[in-house]
């Protein structure tokens, strides 16, 4: 490894590529950095939070170089020593982080129609990292992993059994990296053993998952085969009768590959506004008398509470209800608006706890008389990449000078 070595971790994702270089002793951000609308004409590159900067090249390539670019600015191009991917879906095939090879890559390939919007993102971007970078070992860490210890009840669907024997059909989960680290910071903010807890994790972003976590294992969780089951997201419908998408098919004569563009791409808070995927937009929206931001913003939260309430099932105990990703970590009032729903649990916010902005960081926002705490907790899945690419490189490293 070089003297002051660093991790790069990448989350290629449907549009963008999102970026962070840390400091491979302390996993501190160094840097971080998007690449948005990839693919797009109005591609751009943003470090650091600086103005946006239009992209040479708008494919996932170009977004990688430009992101090399920035590194050798900063006289780090040498000093990356393991570089972290996000990989969603790693099917029944990786039930951990892996080095990356050929073999591993081609495994990724098998299971990527179960992610569609992600996986081949994924790889788009591993495959240009490793042009970019020769010779820097890769490592795959899987959003699916966390949720390996889910029982046949919770990963089963209630469909004919040989369904899953003969095609693996099976609930896997996703954000599980988000998820993993989350519930790791709750105990200790919330100050409760690891032995002898229950915690439900809500990561609310574009795509958007519940997850129960009991003694630090994740037990049920809101995702499915893909990631479109469960809640309701920013472009995802999530939980949605089968039947109602058979007779949708029979009334409008669309094949199953226009319905799984609609289901993924024209639904969730864009389908039901009509107006932005966005929950700023829509929160606005809302604000200015807009009916279907206010309907889309209520079904969301609808779900979310549900969900909540349902994975609370899977617990012994509820330690706590804990909120992260975008919306998460930052809407003070989906917050507020999932704390009303879930009375039943005795659960209440403090409003000026709740009214603290994002940065405040990781914050209990109940009020000390809710029977139930609540807390945000900022995800950082960058830093799990990291920590799971230099496990993993040092034993690589070890196995090499042996
Ligand atoms: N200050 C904010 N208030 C409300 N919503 C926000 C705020 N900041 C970000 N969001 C929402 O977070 C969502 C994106 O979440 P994020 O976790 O970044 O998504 P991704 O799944 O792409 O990682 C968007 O709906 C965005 O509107
Ligand atoms: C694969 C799980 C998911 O929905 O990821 P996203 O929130 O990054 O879209
Ligand atoms: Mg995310």
């Amino acid at each position: 490894m070089n003297e002051f070595p660093v991790v790069l971790v990448i989350n290629c994702g449907s549009s963008s590529v999102k970026f962070s270089v840390l400091d491979a002793a302390s996993c501190d951000a160094l840097m971080t950095g998007i690449a948005d609308g990839v693919n797009t004409e109005s591609a751009f590159i943003s470090v650091n939070g600086s103005e946006p900067v239009k992209l040479a090249r708008k494919d996932y390539e170009g977004a990688l170089a430009a992101i090399a670019l920035e590194l050798e600015k900063r006289d780090l191009m040498s000093s990356v020593a393991l570089i972290g991917h996000r990989i969603a879906h790693g099917g029944s095939l990786f039930s951990e982080s892996t080095l990356i090879t050929d073999e591993v890559i081609d495994q990724i390939r098998q299971v990527s129609p179960l992610a569609p919007l992600h996986n081949y993102a994924n790889l788009s971007g591993v495959e240009a990292a490793q042009q970019l970078f020769p010779g820097v070992q890769q490592v795959a860490v899987f959003d699916t992993s966390f949720h390996q210890t889910l029982a046949p009840q919770a990963y089963l669907y209630g469909l004919p059994y040989r369904f899953f024997e003969e095609l693996g059909v099976r609930r896997y989960g996703f954000h599980g990296t988000s998820h993993r680290y989350v519930s790791q910071q709750a105990r200790s903010l919330l100050n409760i053993p690891e032995a002898d807890s229950g915690l439900v994790i809500a990561h609310l972003g574009n795509g958007a998952s519940i997850c129960a976590v009991r003694n630090g294992h994740s037990v049920d969780t809101s995702m499915g085969m893909t990631p479109l089951e469960g809640l309701v997201m920013g472009t995802r419908c999530g939980d949605v009768d089968f039947g109602a998408m058979s007779w949708i098919a029979q009334q409008t004569g669309q094949t199953f590959e226009d319905l799984e563009r609609v289901v993924n791409k024209e639904s969730g808070l864009l389908g039901l506004s009509g107006l932005s995927s966005d929950l700023r937009t829509l929160e606005k929206a809302w604000h200015d008398g807009h009916e279907r931001a206010r309907l889309a913003i209520e079904t969301f939260v609808h779900r979310i509470a549900r969900h909540i309430a349902g994975h609370a099932a899977s617990l012994h105990r509820l330690d706590g209800v804990v909120f992260t990703g975008g919306i998460g970590e930052n809407s003070k009032l989906i917050r507020q608006l999932v704390a009303d729903r879930l009375q039943v649990f005795g659960i209440r916010l403090d409003e000026q706890k709740n009214a603290q902005p994002g940065s405040a960081g990781e914050r209990i926002i109940s009020a000390d008389t809710s029977r139930v705490p609540c807390a945000v907790i900022p995800t950082n899945e960058e830093k799990m990449i990291a920590l799971d690419a230099l496990r993993l490189g040092k034993v690589h490293l070890a196995a090499e000078i042996a």
